[in-house]
């Protein structure tokens, strides 16, 4: 009797401990990992470390090379080769990371080619290697493709002011855009690569906030027209966004002297009831702003338009004037105002690209490692985009898909949370009073 009471406790427990995994994996896979992936990767992690980077060169020769004579090894001594040491893996919720400290001689390029290899020596989905410090290398393994489900971010995120959820990071948590951290910020990417499904997930996410959205989109309000409702003003043409960019540098003048009357150093610094509504410029398709037909006219309304992005992007972050500035492409040949203003665009996103140097326009400033990353993005993967870090670190990330059916409704729910900028729709009003253009 016993007998078949044991099996059945036994097939009991089985049951349950599957379904209790298969549980945690759909609904929490950190824990999941943490509880069954984490220790036994750690564990081969540890104990194919020398093994592994002996295969991949990754290890230097403990006996000097005067023994060797040719390809061979004289005195019958066998060469000893001597892995560099390396940290017990840390956890991470989506894989594990660890410290190695190079042997002196070595440099972190042999790492950065045996990615792939680690990977497969751990069963890993990827493997990322960075240095953040001279003669230490970080891996940084994931277990599996974070991107595949953008719309289910990792770990706890707290809503805070001026800051949006994108979507996912490659290490499994949640992508955020916080201006407070970081003022401004450039898109860039090919055409159908993602900039438009980003900002909708920006406006999705700001739309709720007490916070001013000022819409330019000089292809005729195509793609910003869907979130008017929720917009405080939208440009739609280069004239009238010259217009709503100086009311908003000479509403920017207004914050400075309330600030400097109540000696505070930001708007943050006032009390709450003083303080001005934040705004965020979204400026859609920047070549827009720049392009002319070569006429006086038009080109000293782009300067004009320029020298006012630029004014924002250098005084607006103390006083709560954010720029978010999207283009397929950002160089030079736009304008020498284009350069200025890039270099105050801190945060940078940027999907496939069509040419190498749209990519290096978009980091390279930033760092080089990037540039490669962002380059291998392949048509296959909208949404995918590299997207600048703490302490100029980087990371690949995806949108949360946000079609624009879904950014309407939301444009609409939140219509009346629109805040006035009464200064910046009576320059507009004045604009059409004299005719649009
Ligand atoms: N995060 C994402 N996840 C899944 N699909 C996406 C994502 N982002 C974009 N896509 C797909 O890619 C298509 C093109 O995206 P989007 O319109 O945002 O590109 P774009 O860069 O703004 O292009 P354009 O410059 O031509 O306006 C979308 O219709 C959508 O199907």
């Amino acid at each position: 009797m016993t007998g078949p009471l044991l099996i059945a406790a036994v097939l009991l427990v089985v049951s349950w401990t599957v379904a209790t995994a298969m549980h945690l994996q759909e609904r929490r896979p950190d824990w999941h990992w943490y509880l069954t992936g984490y220790p036994r990767t750690a564990l081969r992690v540890v104990f194919t470390w020398r093994k592994v980077a002996h295969l991949n060169d990754l290890t230097v020769s403990h006996k000097p090379n005067r023994l060797l004579l040719g390809d061979l090894a004289v005195k019958g001594e066998p060469l000893r080769t001597k892995a560099p040491r390396c940290s017990f893996p840390r956890p991470t919720p989506n894989g594990l990371s660890l410290r190695v400290r190079l042997h002196a001689g070595q440099t972190p390029a042999p790492f950065l080619t045996a990615a792939d290899a680690l990977a497969h020596a751990w069963r890993m989905h990827a493997v990322r290697v960075v240095s953040p410090e001279r003669g230490v290398v970080v891996i940084t393994a994931t277990a599996s493709d974070p991107l595949a489900h953008p719309d289910r971010p990792m770990g706890e995120v707290s809503a805070s002011l001026l800051s949006a959820v994108l979507g996912a990071l490659e290490t499994g948590g949640a992508w955020v855009m916080d201006f407070r951290r970081v003022p401004h910020w450039l898109i860039v990417g090919a055409t159908r690569s993602g900039k438009s499904t980003l900002i909708a997930r920006v406006i999705t996410e700001l739309a709720p906030q007490p916070v001013a959205l000022v819409g330019i989109d000089c292809k005729g309000g195509m793609e910003l027209g869907l979130f008017e409702q929720r917009l405080s003003v939208l440009a739609t043409c280069r004239r009238e966004a010259t217009a709503v960019l100086g009311a908003l540098v000479v509403d920017m003048q207004d914050r400075m002297r309330t600030c400097r009357a109540a000696g505070a150093r930001s708007i943050w610094d006032l009390p709450e009831k003083e303080r001005p509504v934040p705004v965020v410029v979204i400026v859609d398709e920047l070549a827009e702003l720049y392009l002319t037909n070569g006429s006086k006219e038009q080109r000293a309304e782009a300067e004009q338009c320029s020298t006012y992005l630029l004014r924002l992007a250098q005084l607006g972050a103390a006083l709560g004037v954010h720029l978010l500035v999207a283009g397929q492409r950002v160089g030079s040949d736009l304008g020498p105002g284009v350069t200025a203003l890039r270099a105050q665009l801190g945060g940078r996103i940027c999907h496939r690209v069509n040419d190498p140097a749209t990519a290096e326009m978009a980091l390279g400033d930033l760092n080089k490692d990037a540039v490669a990353v962002a380059q291998s993005i392949t048509e296959a993967e909208q949404g995918v985009a590299v997207t600048t870090g703490e302490l100029g670190g980087w990371m690949r990330g995806r949108s949360q898909l946000t079609t624009p059916a879904q950014a309407q409704v939301t444009a609409a729910e939140y219509a009346g949370m629109a805040p006035r900028l009464p200064g910046v729709v009576r320059a507009l009003e004045d604009l059409e009073g004299g005719g649009r253009a």
